[in-house]
């Protein structure tokens, strides 16, 4: 057998910790499997003393994280201290700068400067992975890299983020508030350090601007992103979207609009009414699942844990493995100076149905105030729900559109906004395609 693997962990959290787990319990297997022993030389996080579960004695602790990049027993440097900058970002150039391999499960930093890291590590021959920082353990970047690699795909689309998901279905479960369930998934270890890149969509956007230049071969736009979250979603809109026929989901999609050389793309995370008869409808919990529709594949489906240490330290050992095996390619689906910039759709044409809930007073007349602004914005109604009347008054509405432009749902809160019948602010999710 060839000699062993050497690498060295940076951040010992949720995933550090998992991976140092799954290299001790599966390490002969995964010897027998990469040809090689994968050896844990060296870790560093910010607190040495801090018990975490995991016998750390056999490995060199290390204060100064830049040693990891120059340590010349080190071949590669795992990164799972997280953030688009700083630390993470300086040891990713240090590390790849000097001809080591790196792995990271961190998708801002890949978002906002994959592009820089995946030429430095062309220049270097050095491999750049990043498995674990899309849809946590679903082998989607090798799926789209490798096992879809001969298709065009011009769409794809998913749920990223296992927080949001894991919230929206226990909201759902539990006819909770959103607030109420936010804490569990932090103590799941599924949310970021900052909870706020989860629940208001940027996690998501990370993945979906990886995802899109995977899928499309274009260069990362993770500032074309448009990003909504799932804050202002009521208990009360997942009750009425389940009487509707819906499930709310955080949907980020990616889409080519137009031909070869007039192709735009299109970016979006927002929280979706997905129908019943959709297989994402049937996402629940951490789960994550992307769809890519391939022009010879067809609708690839990939579906399982989106987050958590087990999970995610399954797709930061692939990479190791792929890593042992001398198994190099581009680090994204083709080598970067071939990524093409592609810009950026307007989403003022898009047309689809759309759920709309306002809270009213209700008095006489104010349904056809409702229904009159539609009117003029040229909108017609599929369905519409309204709430007995609450102790103050209020009384919630609830509709989902016939197909029409996301420009006449503006037009008509438009025309509502100086309604004095509104109370609080409308809440719009569209309606995901089947
Ligand atoms: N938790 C999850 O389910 C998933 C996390 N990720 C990504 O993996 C990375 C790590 O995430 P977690 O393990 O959840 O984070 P965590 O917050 O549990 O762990 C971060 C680790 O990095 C260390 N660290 C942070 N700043 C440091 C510094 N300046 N110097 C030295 N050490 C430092 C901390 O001490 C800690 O050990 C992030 O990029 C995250 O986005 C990706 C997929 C799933
Ligand atoms: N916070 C992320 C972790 C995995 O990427 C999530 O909830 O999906
Ligand atoms: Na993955």
């Amino acid at each position: 057998m060839s000699s062993p693997l050497r690498i060295a962990l940076a951040g010992l959290g949720t995933v550090g910790t998992g991976v140092i787990q799954l290299i001790e319990e599966n390490s002969a297997l995964i010897a027998r499997r990469s040809g090689r022993a994968i050896e844990i030389v060296a870790v560093t996080a910010r607190d040495r003393s801090k018990n975490r579960g995991v016998d750390l004695s056999p490995y060199r602790w290390v204060d100064d994280m830049g040693e990891l990049a120059t340590a010349s027993d080190i071949d590669v440097v795992v990164e799972l201290v997280g953030g688009s900058d700083g630390p993470a970002l300086t040891l990713a150039r240090e590390t790849l700068s000097n001809g080591r391999a790196l792995v990271t499960a961190n998708k801002a930093m890949i978002a906002h400067h994959g592009a820089e890291l995946a030429a430095l590590a062309e220049s270097k021959s050095a491999a750049l992975k990043f498995e674990a920082a899309v849809a946590g353990g679903i082998p989607v970047i090798q799926g789209l890299r490798d096992g879809a690699a001969a298709n065009r795909i011009d769409r794809v689309y998913g749920i990223l983020n296992g927080t949001c998901n894991f919230i929206l279905s226990t909201m759902e479960k539990e006819g909770l508030d959103f607030t109420d369930v936010l804490s569990d998934a932090q103590a799941k270890g599924f949310a970021e350090a900052d909870p706020g890149f989860d629940i208001d969509g940027i996690d998501a956007a990370h993945k979906l601007s990886i995802l899109a230049s995977l899928s499309f071969g274009s260069q990362i736009d993770f500032g074309g992103v448009e990003a909504r979250g799932i804050r202002k979603i009521l208990a009360a809109d997942i009750a009425q979207a389940k009487a509707l026929g819906y499930r709310i989901r955080l949907i980020g999609l990616a889409e080519i609009d137009g031909e070869n050389g007039s192709a735009e793309i299109f970016q979006r995370v927002q929280p979706c009414l997905v129908p019943l008869t959709h297989p994402l409808a049937h996402v629940i919990g951490a789960t994550n699942a992307v769809v890519a529709e391939g022009n010879f594949s067809g609708r690839l489906l990939f579906q399982g844990a989106g987050a958590g240490d087990r999970p995610t330290a399954s797709a930061v050992v692939a990479d190791l493995v792929d890593i042992a095996r001398k198994e190099t390619g581009p680090a994204f689906s083709m080598p970067s100076s071939k990524l093409e910039k592609l810009p950026r759709a307007a989403s003022a044409h898009r047309v689809g149905k759309t759920y709309v809930r306002m809270i009213v007073a209700d008095r006489v007349g104010v349904l056809a105030e409702i229904t009159a602004a539609m009117r003029d914005a040229g909108l017609s109604i599929e369905s519409l729900i309204q709430t007995e009347t609450s102790d103050d008054g209020s009384a919630l509405i609830a509709m989902v559109t016939h197909a029409g432009p996301e420009l006449a749902i503006d037009d008509t809160l438009e025309t509502l906004s100086t309604s004095d019948s509104l109370m609080g602010e409308p809440m719009v999710m569209h309606i995901l395609e089947e």
